[in-house]
């Protein structure tokens, strides 16, 4: 059997695309998998329900902010790469493929210092500086949007598409309505503020609740610690931290989606036709990777957008009755949208090349 070495981590965004290779790897059984993930990031649980080996590294973080770690980091960073290449000697693999984020970086290091074949994927228009890095040591780097093509090497850029975990798109509208405990009275907002949830979003959410629930029932994915349980018994709102195995069904039954612009959650909504209002991360608080995201979907008439810098409870009901009102336009224009299969092609360049 061959060995593949996944990577990737840091929010679910690097991590999801690489639970869709990971089931259908594990059905051509033709692979061994491994896993190398942080100590504490959200891919070591992920990984773990999929019980193939994790493999634990140092890793450092890419911060924005002034912080006494930055100091510290680098040096994490050189301890991961060392870890990363005695791992990679030990298991011997064909090849690495690496979804990003900055766990990924000591491992592509670390299989390059192997000669052993990395193949990266970028999520989002613009490359990340993990994934720059990466497409040093990297033989592929496949793209999620075509438009990134534009911004890499030539002779490395494959688009090949969102990989999409199959389960999100055999979802039940009836589960979901049950689990949710809602019925068909009014139309269902779900809310997703990334995978880590969205501060900003929650708060303009919540003071919208009063508003937005006379005409929809709402479904907020808020991120880790940020349930308000106050909010608990609120009639026609759920909210929860993250959601697994449950999301597909939520989605099935779900209207209208207001999210964050991470490139994987996009892509599924936009599969799954739902229409949606995109409130990117802003310049401040990122690289601006979702701004670009959003304005690729407003521009191709998938979604409309609202600037972070623009976000308030007005701005948001004004904007979700918009929605509404031209939902049969938005759906028309993804069905125009033929989604491509990239779990299929990635599977077929590892099977391939290697
Ligand atoms: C703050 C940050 O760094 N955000 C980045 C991160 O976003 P983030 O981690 O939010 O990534 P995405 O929106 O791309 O993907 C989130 C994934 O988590 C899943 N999900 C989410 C909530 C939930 O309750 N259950 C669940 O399964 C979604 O279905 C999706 O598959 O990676 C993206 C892809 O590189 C980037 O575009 C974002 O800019």
């Amino acid at each position: 059997m061959k060995k593949i070495i996944l990577t990737g981590g840091g929010s679910a965004g690097h991590v999801t695309p690489n639970l869709a290779l990971i089931s259908k790897l594990n059905e051509e059984k033709k692979w061994e998998i491994h896993y190398i993930g942080s100590k504490n990031g959200i891919e070591r649980e992920l990984i773990n329900e999929t019980k193939i080996p994790y493999h634990p590294i140092s890793s450092g973080k890419l911060r924005r902010y002034i912080d006494l770690e930055n100091i510290k980091d680098p040096f994490k960073v050189l301890a991961g790469v060392a870890q990363s290449y005695r791992l990679i000697r030990k298991l011997k693999p064909q090849v690495v493929f690496s979804k990003g984020g900055f766990v990924s970086v000591p491992v592509v290091i670390g299989a390059w210092l192997n000669k052993v074949p990395v193949y990266i994927h970028e999520s989002d228009l613009t490359p990340g500086l993990a994934n720059k890095i990466a497409m040093k040591f990297s033989t592929k780097v496949f793209t999620t949007f075509d438009e990134t093509i534009a911004y890499l090497p030539k002779e490395k850029a494959v688009h090949t598409g969102s990989p999409i975990r199959e389960a999100i798109l055999k979802g039940n509208l009836k589960s979901g309505l049950s689990f949710l405990d809602f019925d068909n009275s009014k139309p269902i907002i779900t809310i997703m503020g990334g995978s880590l949830g969205s501060l900003k979003i929650n708060e303009i959410v919540r003071a919208a609740l009063p508003e937005l629930l006379k005409h929809y029932q709402i479904v907020h994915l808020c991120g880790k610690g940020k349930v308000d349980e106050g909010l608990n018994n609120t009639v026609g709102y759920r909210q929860y931290e993250y959601l697994g195995d449950e999301l597909p069904d939520i989605l099935a039954a779900t209207n209208y989606v207001i999210s964050r612009a991470g490139s994987n959650s996009i892509f599924e909504f936009l599969t799954l036709k739902k229409p949606m209002l995109l409130i990117p991360l802003s310049r401040n608080a990122s690289r601006g990777d979702q701004i670009l995201n959003a304005e690729s979907f407003k521009k191709k008439g998938f979604a409309s957008v609202i600037e972070e810098e623009d976000l308030t409870t007005e701005t948001l009901i004004k904007e979700m009755k918009n929605l509404h009102d031209q939902k049969v336009t938005y759906i028309d224009q993804m069905y125009k949208y033929a989604p491509s299969n990239a779990i299929e092609t990635i599977a077929n360049y590892l099977n391939e090349k290697n």
